[in-house]
């Protein structure tokens, strides 16, 4: 008898051990080799105090979608008030820590941080695949640009300085650029990994710690990112990761230790966002959508404008904020380059994300897609006429058959008064519009509330930097789209945001600046 209970024991104690080593494996290797179709998602994707932790209740969960095949991955409960506070206490506690570093004893952490993630760079693009739909090309280059950004911050972090300033009477002041402490980062589901890397890395390089919300749609990869940095030896607690939507969000915002909230996503939350921050007068940097402009000259090389086209409208199913659907082109060229950018548009390769050849993938869920279908029947009623695409696109691959793709499209006859122009569509939709003058193609091009990012092609060097100058967008890309890299600062003028992120501009958005002053000689007082 005694013998039976210690077998029981020991078989029990080895379960156990099992199963705790399970799920103190990283998630990545638990993900190791993510394929469609049979990824399946058991371990919790919170992360604080340098763990991943189960949410509290498992209510309101929401089903996260596997968007080329539209299997259920996993049921995402949302954390509440009670885990928030958790994760910004533990990044609260990381914070007094990490602060003390010095930047260059920062920038080394993270440049481990970046050599891990390089390390494992096709795992992780196969689960942001799985997780979003994009064809994994593009997935391998957001995660190569995601590890240039934590390398780019690791380098930046040891540079961060104040000034010396003179004053009368040998007297002096100088500035120490000093962190914010816990800042949010709240992010969009179109590149989770990057998002997250956009926001965090700055922010730890800058001595604060972080608590991340990424989209319910997209929430894998901010958690692989959260093990990456903790074996790289950030304080645990210093990067967390909450899960949820609306209200966890909201939570917080509201929360009295957070000290800055960077959001990336729709303008109406954005919105909501600043006024959260407002009440407790947080900073905020909004990174929000855009229906950018792109300007196409008769002078321009033809063929490099209609690539331009293409990468301005169809990358990630067309779902980039900066992207320019609002193509303007030259009335003289106008039949040349459609012509030209129908036969390249028909020509892309939609269906599987995973394979080599595919060049567009899955939509992020079946209400955007409709929502995309809908607004391209809305444009064919205002009087657009769709040259190409536009339409439900079912993979021959059974496995593919619930996937949430469809063929790009090409909108011709467009006018600035249709929704198609008006509103930011979120998918591979282009809108082609004719113009005769630059002064008329400027006017149009800014007659609209947001002001994201802009596109020149021209031969003539003078026209393209005046057009340049005259865009009202955070930025302008001559003779190129899409060209986006974490060394160029990124960010929207009017309603497309507040702040910029990438680039040394960025600094000045996760430091405050302190002013010391220094008296040499004595007080001359007047009382
Ligand atoms: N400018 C940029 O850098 C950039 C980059 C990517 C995406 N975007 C924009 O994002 C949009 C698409 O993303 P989306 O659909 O995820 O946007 P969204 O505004 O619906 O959601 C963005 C994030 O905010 C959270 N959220 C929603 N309501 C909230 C609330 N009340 N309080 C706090 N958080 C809340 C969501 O859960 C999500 O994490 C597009 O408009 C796109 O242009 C902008
Ligand atoms: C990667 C930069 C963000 C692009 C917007 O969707």
């Amino acid at each position: 008898m005694h013998a039976r209970l210690l077998r029981h024991f020991f078989f029990f104690f080895f379960l156990r051990q099992k199963f705790l080593k399970m799920s103190q494996q990283p998630l990545l290797q638990l993900l190791h080799n993510a394929s469609l179709g049979s990824l399946e998602l058991k371990e919790p994707l919170n992360f604080w105090c340098g763990a991943r932790v189960q949410a509290r209740s498992a209510g309101n969960a929401e089903p996260v979608y596997e968007p080329a095949t539209g299997r259920v991955l996993c049921d995402l409960p949302p954390c509440g008030a009670e885990e928030v506070d958790q994760a910004v206490r533990s990044a609260h506690a990381a914070y007094l820590k990490w602060s003390r570093l010095s930047g260059m004893e920062r920038g080394r952490v993270l440049l481990e941080a970046a050599r891990i993630m390089r390390e494992r760079l096709v795992d992780i693009a196969k689960v942001e695949v799985v997780n979003n739909g994009k064809t994994l090309t593009e997935a391998k280059g957001n995660i190569h640009m995601a590890v240039q950004g934590i390398e780019y911050f690791a380098g930046i972090a040891p540079t961060l300085a104040g000034q010396h300033i003179q004053m009368p009477g040998g007297c002096f002041a100088y500035t120490r650029r000093e962190p914010l402490g816990v800042c949010v980062g709240i992010g969009a589901w179109n590149f989770p990994l990057v998002l997250a890397v956009m926001k965090s890395a700055p922010a730890l390089a800058c001595g604060n710690a972080m608590v991340y919300k990424p989209s319910p749609m997209a929430p894998i990869t901010a958690v692989i990112l959260a093990e990456i940095y903790k074996e790289a030896g950030v304080p645990d607690g210093l990067f967390n990761v909450v899960q949820g939507g609306a209200e966890t969000g909201s939570l917080l915002c509201h929360h009295p230790m957070v000290a800055k909230v960077s959001f990336t996503g729709s303008v109406p939350t954005g919105k909501k966002v600043m006024e959260m921050a407002a009440k407790g007068v947080k900073q905020v940097t909004l990174e929000l959508g855009g229906k950018s402009p792109l300007i196409i000259f008769k002078d321009c090389e033809l063929e490099n404008a209609v690539k331009g086209a293409l990468m301005a409208n169809f990358l990630t199913q067309g779902q980039v904020c900066c992207n320019g659907t609002r193509v303007y082109v030259q009335r003289d060229i106008l039949p040349q380059f459609l012509e030209e950018v129908v036969k390249r548009t028909k020509a892309i390769a939609v269906g599987d994300p995973m394979l080599d050849g595919t060049r567009m993938g899955a939509l992020i869920s079946r209400p955007q897609l409709d929502k995309v279908l809908g607004f391209v029947k809305e444009a064919q009623k205002q009087g657009a006429r769709v040259l190409c695409g536009g339409e439900p696109f079912v993979p021959s691959d059974p496995k593919l058959k619930g996937g949430y793709f469809m063929s790009p499209c090409v909108l011709d006859n467009c006018r600035d008064d249709m929704t198609c122009v008006k509103e930011e569509i979120f998918g591979p939709v282009m809108s082609v519009m004719p113009f005769d003058t630059e002064e008329e193609v400027l006017q149009r091009a800014n007659n609209t509330t947001f002001g994201l990012a802009s596109g020149v092609f021209t031969r003539d060097v003078a026209r393209a930097h005046r057009v340049a100058e005259n865009l009202q967008a955070g930025t302008c890309f001559i003779n190129n789209y899409n060209t986006n890299s974490v060394v160029v600062p990124f960010g929207g003028y009017k309603m497309s945001g507040i702040g910029k992120e990438n680039g040394q501009a960025v600094i000045e958005y996760y430091t405050q600046l302190k002013t010391v002053v220094v008296e040499m000689g004595d007080v001359q007082s007047l009382f």
